[in-house]
């Protein structure tokens, strides 16, 4: 089987953590320990968050006395590929050996008419109390919204057309290669009116970039690996209930939160929709049993359960 995963910005550094090295480090050795029996049985592309770390690099960026002006959006995500990339690449070897792995800096195609750029909803950086992020929104000029029961900085995160490196990707697959590819969804990039690329200030969101990936590979199952065991209806209600099976229909006909399941859903659906095959939203270190069904919410396009047995 071709397998498209996602792996949440909570498996790299879960709220409250302080940007420490060799704590992210350790966060990607303890999540590559639950996909390396993925990548032994199934051919596998792996995509990465990096909303957390595009906003520490940013706030290094903007305090640097060295700088007339701080880094902008594009370089900083390209930053965040190649430091986390790195800390994938080499975890997947020392779990792999023998097995080809690649990182790639990728870049994605997004509209520059996107009305995302009008309305930033996608969080990076850590958390701040409301006051901090009313100083720092003054200060730096940042869009802040409410983050749960904090406050985060907010981003236009359009969305994604194409990434620009796909064939080279599937190619790479094709060989039994583990891509590591499209961390932080790409880097976001127009063509400019002579047709050259050019990056522009956004963070797409990983896993709408991971549900276009998954559709053009032609993989057989999307997964979205996070901290939760599965979708929840009436979440963080008394009512709340796991949604262990469900249709792309039945998603689009409830209200999930547009800073963190909502983009989920909304990728596991569009994948369900346009490919026909299954999707899943579920915690990284039920991965496999998530493939065979036996874990996480399920998404297939039909009401039809169990799965067939091919998976
Ligand atoms: N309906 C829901 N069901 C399950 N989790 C939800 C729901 N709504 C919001 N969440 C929150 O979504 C979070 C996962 O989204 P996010 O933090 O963006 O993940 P990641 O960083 O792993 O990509 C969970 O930790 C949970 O708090
Ligand atoms: N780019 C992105 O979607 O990052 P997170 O998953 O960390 O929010």
């Amino acid at each position: 089987m071709r397998v498209v995963v996602a792996l949440g910005g909570n498996a790299l550094m879960q709220r409250g953590q302080k940007p420490d090295a060799e704590l992210q480090r350790a966060n990607v050795a303890a999540a590559v320990k639950s996909l390396a029996p993925l990548a032994e049985r199934h051919e596998l592309i792996i995509t990465h968050g990096n909303g957390p770390q595009v906003g520490v690099l940013a706030l290094e960026s903007i305090n640097d006395p060295n700088l007339e002006r701080p880094y902008p959006l594009d370089t900083i995500g390209a930053e965040t590929q190649g430091m986390i990339g790195y800390w994938m690449l080499q975890a997947l070897q020392n779990a792999l050996p023998g097995r080809q792995v690649v990182s790639m800096i990728n870049q994605t195609l997004v509209s520059a008419v996107d009305p995302a750029f009008q309305n930033p909803t996608k969080f990076v950086g850590q958390v701040y109390t409301e006051d901090e992020a009313a100083k720092y929104a003054k200060e730096y000029g940042w869009t802040v919204k409410p983050d749960g029961d904090m406050w985060r900085r907010v981003v236009p995160s359009p969305l994604p057309q194409r990434v620009i490196e796909t064939r080279l990707i599937r190619t790479l697959v094709r060989t039994g290669t583990v891509v590591v590819c499209a961390g932080g969804g790409g880097v976001p990039v127009v063509r400019n009116d002579v047709g050259q690329l050019e990056g522009v200030e956004a963070v797409i969101d990983k896993d709408m970039t991971a549900s276009l990936l998954g559709e053009v590979l032609e993989a057989d199952a999307f997964l979205i690996l996070t901290d939760v065991p599965r979708v929840m209806r009436n979440y963080g209600t008394p009512a709340q209930e796991e949604i262990e099976h469900t249709t792309p229909w039945e998603l689009r006909n409830e209200d999930f939160p547009a800073g963190s399941m909502g983009p989920k859903v909304e990728a596991v659906a569009g994948f369900v929709e346009r490919t026909g095959d299954m999707a899943a939203i579920g915690r990284l270190d039920q991965c496999m049993e998530i493939l065979e069904g036996k874990a996480g919410t399920i998404v297939t396009p039909n009401a039809t359960w169990p799965l067939s047995s091919t998976l």
